[in-house]
């Protein structure tokens, strides 16, 4: 359990761009009417040389995943539209199993002859400011390149792991063997997956899954192309159907047998669950191998194996950028590891957001001194020493525990003044899970 206090509240809008910038005329954004997405969506293709128009077939479906008023575009002198950016509301689990609001920031691109004139800067400052306007804690995203959002305050929050498994790779005898798992068609899937995906995200104690609204799920299941070479498979358990996995399969040269099952969706609810989907992919015919990205850490496909050497870790990647828009809040939604005697005090520097800059403080049940010990009323922590200094890129890459701050630390991500707080700081941030999302948008 934990106490956070939070030195003053401020209305949580971001600050107007500095004196030099607000010198200058800065570029206009504004929401884009229903009738303006479709080509939103194609300059965002475009810029991600993923393509551009789409045919009407695939538009039908993809514009069910803009959420109303939600999209933000600049345009050209000449109106032409030159930059984009969406998001969609969902909710994200913290350590401790809460969900707090949370912007899914996606679609986010600026046409190739309008670059580094600060579209994208003019865009995220709208974005951000208007989902902390909607009491959204959070915004998460994910990358494009690493360098892009650092600074507009997002952090790396959780990673994956990225897979090549052998297929026909024999299991342990002691390997989770009950449940059945079966085949079903996308239709099927559209009603099967979200409830089944529901209940997971109820059960789960791991930071980072979020909320999957009806536009993704449309999206992934029912756009035309998507059928294509496309797999589903459900698990049930004891208690009923408890795990998925969605796949597509890739020729990896001329003969049968020369194929790559690319493992794009698995979620399980038990251990059982998960062993089991593995164990129906691994065992699917004429298979080199099965391949996965951005698999948790943690997921233990190579302990299931006779021979674990048949699970190779091909590459590691970030997953979960992470914008704390309301710091205190976050900070007072999840629960903390034991700080001993002492609360611990980080300074938090936030440029964009004046209400989360200054002194939270984290303290358990032990230090009840320092505020409510639900959490709820904290104390001011007022404008003393801290004993660790971070911005709030920073924070958020320890936020779900995915970096120890002892790590950040020793990276200069963050600042110690006092060295003793470091190894309390470690045992407050760090989760019993390691954090992991497993949704792409
Ligand atoms: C969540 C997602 O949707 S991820 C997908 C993001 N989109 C893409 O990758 C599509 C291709 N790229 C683009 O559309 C654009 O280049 C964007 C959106 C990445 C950047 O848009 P721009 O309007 O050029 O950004 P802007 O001019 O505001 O740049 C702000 C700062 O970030 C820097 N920056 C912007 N993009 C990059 C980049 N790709 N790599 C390194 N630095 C970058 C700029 O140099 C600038 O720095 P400065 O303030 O020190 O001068």
């Amino acid at each position: 359990m934990s106490t956070t206090g939070t030195q003053s509240r401020e209305p949580r809008t971001a600050t107007p761009p500095t004196a030099g910038a607000a010198a200058r005329p800065g570029p206009e954004v504004r929401v884009l009417e229903p009738g303006e997405l479709r080509t939103a969506h194609a300059l965002f293709g475009a810029a991600l040389h993923a393509g551009g128009p789409v045919d009407d077939d695939r538009w039908a479906v993809t514009r069910l995943s803009y959420a109303p008023g939600r999209t933000f575009g600049v345009d050209l002198p000449a109106g032409t539209l030159a930059g984009t950016a969406t998001s969609f509301g969902s909710a994200l689990t913290v350590p401790g199993g809460a969900r707090v609001p949370m912007a899914a920031v996606t679609r986010v691109g600026v046409r190739a002859d309008r670059t580094r004139r600060g579209l994208l800067t003019a865009l995220m400052r709208e974005q951000l400011s208007d989902a902390a306007d909607r009491g959204e804690v959070t915004a998460t995203l994910r990358a494009s390149e690493a360098r892009i959002y650092g600074r507009f305050g997002y952090g790396v929050a959780s990673r994956g792991r990225n897979l090549r498994v052998t297929a026909g790779a024999r299991f342990r005898p002691g390997a989770p063997a009950a449940g059945e798992v079966r085949l079903v068609h996308p239709d099927e899937a559209a009603t099967l997956l979200p409830p089944i995906y529901a209940r997971i995200l109820t059960g789960t104690t791991r930071p980072g899954p979020i909320v999957r609204d009806d536009g993704w799920w449309a999206l992934t299941l029912r756009r035309p192309a998507a059928d294509a070479a496309r797999g589903i498979a459900v698990h049930t358990g004891p208690d009923g159907d408890d795990g998925f996995a969605l796949w597509t399969v890739r020729q990896e040269g001329t003969d049968f047998g020369e194929n790559v099952l690319e493992l794009h969706d698995l979620h399980a609810a038990t251990p059982q669950a998960t062993a089991g989907l593995w164990r129906f992919l691994l065992g699917v015919d004429l298979l080199r191998a099965v391949s996965a990205h951005l698999r948790p850490w943690d997921e233990p496909v190579d302990l299931l194996l006779d021979d674990p050497r048949h699970c190779r870790t091909t590459g590691v990647g970030d997953e979960t950028w992470l914008r704390l828009l309301d710091v205190p809040a976050a900070l007072a939604a999840r629960t903390w590891g034991e700080s001993g005697q002492e609360p611990l005090r980080i300074r938090v520097h936030d440029a964009l957001f004046p209400a989360n800059d200054g002194v939270h403080v984290i303290g358990d049940r032990a230090a009840s001194a320092i505020g409510d010990s639900d959490g709820a009323d904290p104390a001011p922590a007022g404008d003393g020493p801290a004993d660790l200094e971070c911005d709030v890129a920073g924070l958020a890459m320890a936020y779900l525990g995915d970096r120890r701050p002892s790590e950040l630390v020793a990276s200069g991500w963050w600042s110690a003044h006092d060295r003793a707080a470091v190894p309390r700081a470690d045992r407050l941030f760090t989760t019993s899970e390691v954090p992991w999302c497993g949704t792409f948008f």
